[in-house]
């Protein structure tokens, strides 16, 4: 099955800096992939090379195997993604945001909200349907905001620290939705995140630190019988402080 998406020894310079480093990565079909990092590690910066934010000028990027950079219409129609900031009206329905951002996307009506009502059920919402986003959780939020990302149907979906100031239980419940989504539907998650809890044994994992790969695999595998944040120190040389 050809990989959601497949970043082959891409760097990125602002200036003399290097956010990127000769990074390579893969988040193969209905995986969930962790990019793990502390600030300035580079996950941004690639995320928005992703997103063709940015130019990737050397290295190649293929989403579902469309290059990013001869084929970006294909490449980027099957990539959805959830930045921090908020990309739902909180004034309006879960119902009536997406149908605005399916209007975006040139859904006609009727496919419009047989999409809403599938995304919203793969996040597991339907019952808060007409519900003002204002009226929900924490976590709900940022679970309509997933199925906001879904309404294209894309194969890849990006999300940059997707927990942020969300209590511990409104992080697992978006957390297992999105770990879910990846089995079910067969979506390629890749998740940056800087905080060790939110990583299962299981999950694969990226450590990127200073704009390069320290490891990836499982977080099983990485962790050994240290523990995952005690690798992660003993790669990257950071003090235990330096963590969250
Ligand atoms: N537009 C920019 N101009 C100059 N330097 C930048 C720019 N964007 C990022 N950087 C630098 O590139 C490096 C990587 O930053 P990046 O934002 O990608 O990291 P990050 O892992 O997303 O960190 P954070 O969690 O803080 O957002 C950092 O040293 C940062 O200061």
């Amino acid at each position: 099955m050809t990989d959601a998406l497949n970043v082959d020894q891409v760097s990125h310079a602002f200036g003399k800096l290097k956010a990127l480093d000769g990074v390579s990565l893969t988040v193969p079909a209905g995986r969930f992939v962790a990019l793990l990092g502390v600030n300035g590690a580079g996950k941004t910066t690639l995320f928005s090379l992703v997103t063709r934010l940015y130019d990737n000028v050397s290295g190649k990027i293929a989403v579902c195997g469309h290059d990013l950079r001869r084929t970006p219409g294909p490449a980027l129609a099957e990539l959805g993604v959830v930045f921090q900031s908020r990309a739902l009206d909180a004034d309006l329905s879960i119902a009536q945001n997406l149908a605005y951002h399916a209007a975006l996307h040139g859904l006609p009506p009727r496919v419009a909200r047989e999409r809403a009502r599938d995304t919203v059920a793969a996040v597991g919402l339907s019952d808060r349907m007409g519900k003002r986003v204002a009226e929900l959780s924490g976590g709900q939020q940022r679970r309509a905001e997933i199925a906001r990302a879904l309404l294209h149907r894309p194969k890849l979906i990006l999300l940059d620290e997707a927990t942020a100031g969300l209590d511990v239980r409104s992080r697992r419940e978006v957390g297992r939705s999105v770990r879910d989504l990846a089995q079910r539907e067969g979506v390629g998650i890749l998740w940056a995140t800087h905080l060790f809890d939110e990583i299962e044994p299981e999950d694969l994992v990226v450590i990127l630190h200073r704009g390069r790969v320290l490891a990836s695999g499982t977080a099983a595998e990485i962790a050994g019988s240290d523990g995952l944040a005690e690798r992660f120190l003993q790669m990257t040389g950071l003090e235990r402080e330096a963590l969250p």
